[in-house]
């Protein structure tokens, strides 16, 4: 008895040579190409495991190292993985082939109520009936309700620049943080219809709140909004806050978009910004969607093989439950699909043409098929507003504490700056 409890417990603390060699094998006996070498225990995911690398610079870096192919494997641990570089195979697991692909690759324990409730996490056959029910609450109709519960939030931030020493004068801010607030309680009032003040109260206070919300998640709808909110105001406060950036790099991409903003205000009836409004202003518009295609938050899809899968057009079958990766910002920084990728150009998505010539399945801010975000229009209806809100009001420029480029977080999965983005904040008089 003894004896085979060791034994167990020795299997358990030493791995498997045998089964690492032959997973180190997989892509060699599949045929799909690789371009780095697996290291023994993490594969090719060390740096990042250890935090020393970002999951961007990840993805990215092996997206251009496999330059010319159109998948290409690699290790988690040593797990097979393989990412899909091939806007047409991208088609087919996104959308054609989705009843193969339906399942995202992470779960949530058992134990984990929220978890099991996370559309993000959820697998078939409970996601579906999910998705159906909570997408009655981000039709058109909804938002332009929803949309009558944000000035409230923006006089709130006028208030907050105005103690941080605006009133008269520039000043200089932090705008990570500041985004941040504005876009909770713009996701708060959408989402939850509550003002989470954070703007208005000490940090302190405002965390306590926030435990208060979670306490109410035994409930399937409030446990459904508390994953709204938490999946809402992360992609769009760093959405609002990368598009400041690069206008304060670009004042004359700043200038045009104001009076764009200003010149629609005028003519309107109250004075103030409508959601018709800010649904119809197309120079608003590409720079919201020019911000998402060099700074989309979730920066790669996934999703896993429910079934042996051959890859259309190739001679190559995947096992079921391989993992499948789709690198959306690689894609959208890679010259072939857009020129000068490096640099902001809102002209990328201005005027019907220029959108229309973008390829598809090499622009996914939001990922496609039946999985694609569900927050999607209230995510577009906040940037827009709170972009357009501010730049009604303020403008923004770079000051000697401005970072010259960006650098993305070792700790983050989502896209996230490394440093806090600083910047020099006027009021429009
Ligand atoms: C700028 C804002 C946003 C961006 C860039 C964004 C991006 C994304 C992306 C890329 C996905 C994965 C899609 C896929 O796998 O094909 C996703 C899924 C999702 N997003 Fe968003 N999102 C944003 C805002 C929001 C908001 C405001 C909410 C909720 C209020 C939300 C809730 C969700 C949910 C629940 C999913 C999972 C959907 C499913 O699997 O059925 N997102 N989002």
């Amino acid at each position: 008895m003894r004896g085979e409890a060791e034994e167990n417990v020795s299997s358990v603390l030493q791995p498997d040579a045998n089964a690492i060699r032959r997973n180190f094998a997989y892509w060699k006996k599949l045929n799909v190409p690789t371009v780095w070498s697996p290291r023994a225990f993490f594969g090719n995911f060390g740096p990042c495991l250890l935090m020393q690398q970002s999951a961007e610079s990840f993805f990215h870096e092996l997206y251009k190292a496999a330059d010319g192919e159109r998948l290409v494997g690699y290790w988690v641990f040593d797990k097979p993985h393989v990412m899909i570089r091939d806007p047409e195979l991208i088609k087919h697991v996104l959308v054609k082939d989705f009843d193969k692909f339906s399942d995202r690759l992470l779960s949530s324990s058992k134990s984990d109520a929220m978890g099991n409730n996370n559309m993000f996490l959820l697998k078939e056959p409970a996601w579906k009936p999910l998705r159906q029910t909570m997408s009655k609450f981000f039709t058109s109709g909804k938002m332009k309700k929803v949309f009558e519960r944000m000035p409230d939030v923006a006089a709130d931030l006028d208030n907050y620049l105005d103690n941080l020493g605006l009133k008269d004068e520039d000043c200089v801010i932090d705008i990570t943080e500041m985004c941040y607030k504005f876009a909770l309680d713009l996701i708060g009032v959408t989402t939850y219809g509550i003002n989470m003040n954070s703007l208005t109260i000490p940090d302190a206070q405002f965390r306590e709140k926030g435990r208060i919300l979670k306490d109410f998640s035994d409930d399937e709808l409030v446990a459904q909004a508390a994953i709204f909110y938490s999946a809402g105001f992360g992609t769009t406060s760093t959405t609002i806050m990368f598009a400041l950036y690069e206008l304060s790099k670009q004042p004359e991409i700043q200038i045009k978009l104001q009076r764009e903003i200003q010149s629609a205000l005028n003519l309107s009836e109250n004075k103030c910004l409508s959601y018709d409004m800010v649904q119809a202003l197309p120079y608003l518009d590409a720079v919201v969607w020019e911000t998402l295609r060099m700074y989309p938050t979730v920066m790669s899809l996934d999703r896993i093989s429910m079934d042996s899968y051959r890859f259309p057009g190739t001679n190559i079958t995947i096992d079921k439950g391989t993992p499948v990766s789709i690198p959306l910002r690689a894609l959208q920084m890679d010259p072939r699909y857009f020129a000068n990728p490096d640099k902001f150009n809102p002209d990328n998505f201005y005027g019907p043409s220029n959108k229309s010539n973008i390829i598809k399945y090499t622009f996914l801010p939001f990922g496609d098929g039946p999985h694609i975000c569900i927050g999607m229009r209230l995510g577009l209806m906040v940037v827009k507003y709170g972009l357009g809100y501010l730049m009604l009001k303020y403008s923004v420029e770079q000051c000697k504490e401005t970072v010259p480029n960006i650098g993305y977080n070792v700790r983050s999965v989502f896209l996230s700056p490394s440093d806090s983005i600083v910047l020099k904040i006027k009021k429009i008089k």
